[in-house]
């Protein structure tokens, strides 16, 4: 299958007038020609893995033969004055994601998996609140959230209660008891978007710290974690940052808790002079502390070149770009839904909608395959979601028009 620059798509002869304008006036539309997709496929899937970023295969081959390959070990420093050096190039990396997640550079640190840092994110957390014993989480949080904060707790003894109850009312179960909320603030699923800010003004009130993962959230519009006073939060690297797979992850602790929060995992690299060798823990400034080992280079030197992407984006345009997005595939779809028994699970409301869209379906599973073989990929998730993730950088409404075609052949069983 040929990568394809996707600006070459035709767009469909029955797109609707309101569409084609709506594409026309698109102010993020040149975006879409710096990403790589196959041919024939509209890609509803980037809130599980980003495409290919133009610039990333070039990249990899210059850090594979030039940095790693030429300069070998001499990599790690090389180059730092003109920022190519692999040391600081975390911090390049956070400095990037900061931007995009309303963080200061040094609050954030890159590397390690998102559950891992969901881990250390807990860890120091509940160390902050050491007189409480409740976690507070949605009962449906993503699987990793609920398995990190089990683990840890069987770690410190099995002395928290992992309170777990429906996303829709954790506001109500906010008490004196609750030492930290575990919150994704998009849920995987249905797609409902918590109110960030809301949520951590009313866990301050009540003396709780908030860990937040925003899997769901960062790249995919504005976050503003600062202007909320949030406390930790993590996120991946290669769904809306389009890091590609396995990308690293971050963590995001506010400045308030760099002395007071403890390392758990404290390695040499989050030394504040790994190659010291001292016998003692001394955190380096900064997030950075929360890296324990090497950065992965290869994999943080992708994510890099992706997140260039994002270079000069307006994030409130990138938002009301994924909203109207979104509004056109809901309004799109309302008469299949009535038609084949699908059921809206996302909120219509903006305010409570993240970028992606999902409908209960009967017979779920097999109508994405069947989507899946027509070239309209979205996922299943059990017991009986479709879900589709729209991504303002590289989807036009005219991708929406295509896609809803092609659910539409699926359901009415008509053969590709
Ligand atoms: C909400 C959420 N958290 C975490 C993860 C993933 O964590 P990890 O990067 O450790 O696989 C995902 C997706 O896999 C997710 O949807
Ligand atoms: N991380 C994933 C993987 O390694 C394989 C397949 C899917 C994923 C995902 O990211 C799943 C995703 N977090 C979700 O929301 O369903």
């Amino acid at each position: 299958m040929t990568l394809t620059d996707t600006q070459t798509t035709p767009v469909p002869a029955d797109l609707p007038a309101d569409l084609l304008d709506l594409d026309a006036r698109d102010p993020l539309a040149h975006k879409r020609a710096e990403f790589l997709l196959p041919a024939g496929v509209v890609y509803l899937d980037g809130n599980s893995l980003g495409p290919l970023h133009r610039s990333v295969p070039e990249r990899i081959e210059r850090v594979l033969r030039g940095e790693w390959g030429e300069g070998l070990i001499r990599s790690w420093t090389a180059n730092a004055e003109a920022a190519l050096d692999w040391m600081a190039l975390p911090d390049r990396v956070a400095a990037k994601i900061a931007r995009l997640i309303g963080a200061r550079p040094h609050e954030v640190a890159v590397g390690d998996s998102t559950s891992v840092n969901l881990f250390k994110a807990l860890a120091a957390a509940l160390a902050l609140v050491p007189d409480r014993r409740v976690i507070l989480t949605d009962a449906d949080n993503f699987p990793t959230d609920l398995y990190v904060a089990q683990g840890l707790n069987a770690l410190l003894g099995g002395r928290y209660e992992l309170r777990r109850v429906p996303n829709t009312e954790i506001a109500a179960h906010l008490s004196l008891e609750i030492a930290v909320t575990l919150l994704t603030e998009v849920d995987y699923r249905t797609g409902r978007r918590l109110d960030l800010a809301g949520l951590s003004a009313q866990a301050r009130e009540h003396g709780a710290l908030t860990v937040w993962d925003l899997a769901h959230s960062a790249g995919a519009f504005e976050v503003d974690l600062n202007g909320a006073g949030a406390d930790f939060a993590v996120g991946c690297g290669y769904k809306y940052l389009n890091g590609g797979p396995g990308a690293p992850a971050f963590l995001f602790v506010a400045e308030r808790h760099h002395a007071g929060a403890p390392v758990a995992l404290s390695g040499w690299m989050g030394h504040a002079d790994p190659f010291e060798m001292a016998r003692d823990f001394v955190p380096a400034p900064g997030a950075r502390r929360f890296v324990p080992g090497t950065p992965q280079v290869l994999s943080l030197s992708a994510l890099d070149a992706a997140l260039d992407a994002f270079e000069g984006v307006e994030m409130a345009e990138l938002r009301a770009k994924s909203l109207s997005l979104t509004d056109t595939f809901i309004g799109l779809m309302e008469p299949l839904c009535a038609a084949h028994g699908l059921m809206l699970v996302t909120p219509r409301a903006h305010a409570q909608r993240g970028s992606q869209v999902s409908y209960r379906a009967p017979d779920a599973q097999a109508v994405m395959r069947r989507l899946v073989e027509r070239g309209v990929i979205g996922d299943f998730r059990t017991p009986d979601i479709l879900r589709f993730g729209f991504t303002p950088l590289y989807h036009s409404h005219a991708d929406v028009w295509r896609a809803v075609q092609g659910i539409r052949a699926v359901l009415e069983g008509q053969t590709p």
